[in-house]
């Protein structure tokens, strides 16, 4: 009982080392601000994609802004109910938050915002949070820390709080004590979220999160999808299609995306709509996560786990069998040729919205962007044996990459006008 509930209160043990007792402190109080976010206009896109080996899930998202489009994208179900498909499900969440901005600038035009009010006993625990966050985003993720070493002080702590968030929900399912986890735990967690979106944080990395919230228009929906994405994995180790896997990626890496948008900003001078920002967000959480299953398909299945759309498998005369057997064979390399074709679609899609970002944001996002990229490169490298080799990116490599990430990172949006507008039309 002892371990099942300290789960439920602090899932990641190294994450709340030192917290002690301030854990079940609640920080009561903390205001809702409204946000420094610029207006962006909120516009229907239209863009049709082609991408062969995507098929029709595939998709640009900034495809679906038409009425004619939503509604060809609802489908019947097995029990001949009307069902919406994943992207449209997943489109509907980018339209409330790309929404939140516009109705969080609009407040501002109007000067509805209400003030701060942040008690001076919560002020200094709370930088005690923010530096906690800083920390732990350190230890997990060098690179991308050192990225926002170029962001204003105000979005780093909000990006270090939104991360430690993503981590401990993550390592709910996947940390040492995941065997513990229950759908109970996870709704015990959810609630937790709420309650910190109102202000009622539970923890100190809690309520760094729950101060960045009340200053930067994220929306709650992207926080729960992950959580949602945390209970599929509880109770599904198979994807009967690519339409199956796109809402699990979503769940578990386009939410960051949404996450991180709001308090990376977009760049005044971006000609871009909000929205199309967002789906490429979205893009690149989706090109992560699917990357991540590629490289990681041998560990899966040593877990019972196979991510891998079965029809697809099927379509290249592929089971579960196969890849249990863990022989690389023409038709795996076949097979593994269009799903990485899959994610660098995705990966493009998402590098057009880099440059529309606010510039201080812009190298971490294209450092992840290109160093997560390579690791299909590293597969190809491997003649596509994810079973029993790890593709990584070297360090030299790595190291490369940085600097490269950084010119890119220089260009503006005002110097990208052809982009910005092909990310409109
Ligand atoms: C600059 C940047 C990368 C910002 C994101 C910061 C942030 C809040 C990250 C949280 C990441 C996290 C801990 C997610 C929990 C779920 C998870 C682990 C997802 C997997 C990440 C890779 O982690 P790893 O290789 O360690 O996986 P294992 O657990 O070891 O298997 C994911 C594959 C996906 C994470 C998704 C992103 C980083 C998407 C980032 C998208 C943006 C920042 C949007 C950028 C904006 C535009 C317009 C392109
Ligand atoms: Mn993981």
């Amino acid at each position: 009982m002892s371990v099942a509930l300290y789960w439920v209160v602090s899932p990641t043990s190294e994450l709340c080392n030192g917290l002690g007792l301030l854990q079940t402190i609640k920080f009561a109080g903390l205001s809702k601000s409204r946000s420094l976010m610029r207006n962006k206009r909120i516009k229907n896109v239209g863009k049709r994609h082609k991408c062969n080996s995507c098929n029709a899930r595939a998709d640009s998202r900034s495809k679906l802004g038409r009425k004619s489009e939503v509604v060809s994208r609802v489908v019947a179900n097995p029990t001949g109910e009307l069902a919406l498909s994943s992207e449209q499900l997943v489109y509907n969440v980018v339209l409330k938050q790309a929404a939140l901005v516009k109705e969080q600038i609009k407040a501002k035009e109007d000067n509805e915002a209400k003030p701060d009010i942040v008690l001076p006993v919560t002020l200094g625990l709370l930088s005690e949070a923010y530096d906690r966050c800083g920390e732990v985003c350190a230890e997990y993720a060098k690179t991308f820390y050192l990225g926002t070493m170029l962001m204003t002080p105000e979005r780093q702590k909000a990006i270090w709080a939104i991360y430690v968030w993503c981590r401990r929900t993550d390592e709910l399912v996947d940390g040492p004590n995941a065997s513990h986890i229950t759908p109970k735990a996870l709704d015990r967690w959810e609630s937790r979220l709420e309650d910190l979106f109102n202000g009622l944080p539970f923890d100190m990395l809690d309520a760094a999160l729950s101060d960045t919230v009340s200053k930067f228009p994220v929306d709650i929906q992207p926080f729960k999808d992950m959580i949602e994405g945390m209970r599929m994995d509880l109770k599904k180790s198979r994807y009967k299609n690519f339409d199956e896997l796109y809402l699990y990626c979503y769940y578990v890496a386009g939410t960051v995306g949404l996450m991180s948008v709001p308090i990376m900003g977009i760049d005044p001078e971006s000609q871009a709509t909000t929205e199309s920002v967002y789906n490429a967000a979205l893009a690149l959480g989706i090109a992560n996560q699917l990357t991540n299953i590629l490289r990681d398909v041998g560990e899966d299945a040593r877990r019972g786990r196979v991510y891998l759309p079965q029809d697809e498998l099927a379509q290249a005369g592929l089971s579960d069998e196969d890849i249990f057997s863990e022989k690389v064979t023409d038709k795996w390399r076949s097979f593994m040729k269009k799903q990485i074709k899959r994610a660098r679609y995705f990966f493009d899609e998402a590098q057009q919205g880099v440059t529309q970002l606010s510039s201080a944001s812009r190298w971490p996002v294209s450092a992840s962007l290109l160093l997560y990229r390579q690791i299909l490169d590293e597969i190809e490298a491997n003649d596509y044996n994810n079973f029993t080799k790890r593709a990584y990116v070297s360090k030299s490599k790595k190291l490369v990459s940085l600097p490269v990430a950084y010119a890119k990172s220089l260009v503006s949006p005002s110097r990208n006008g052809a982009l910005s507008k092909a990310m409109e039309v």
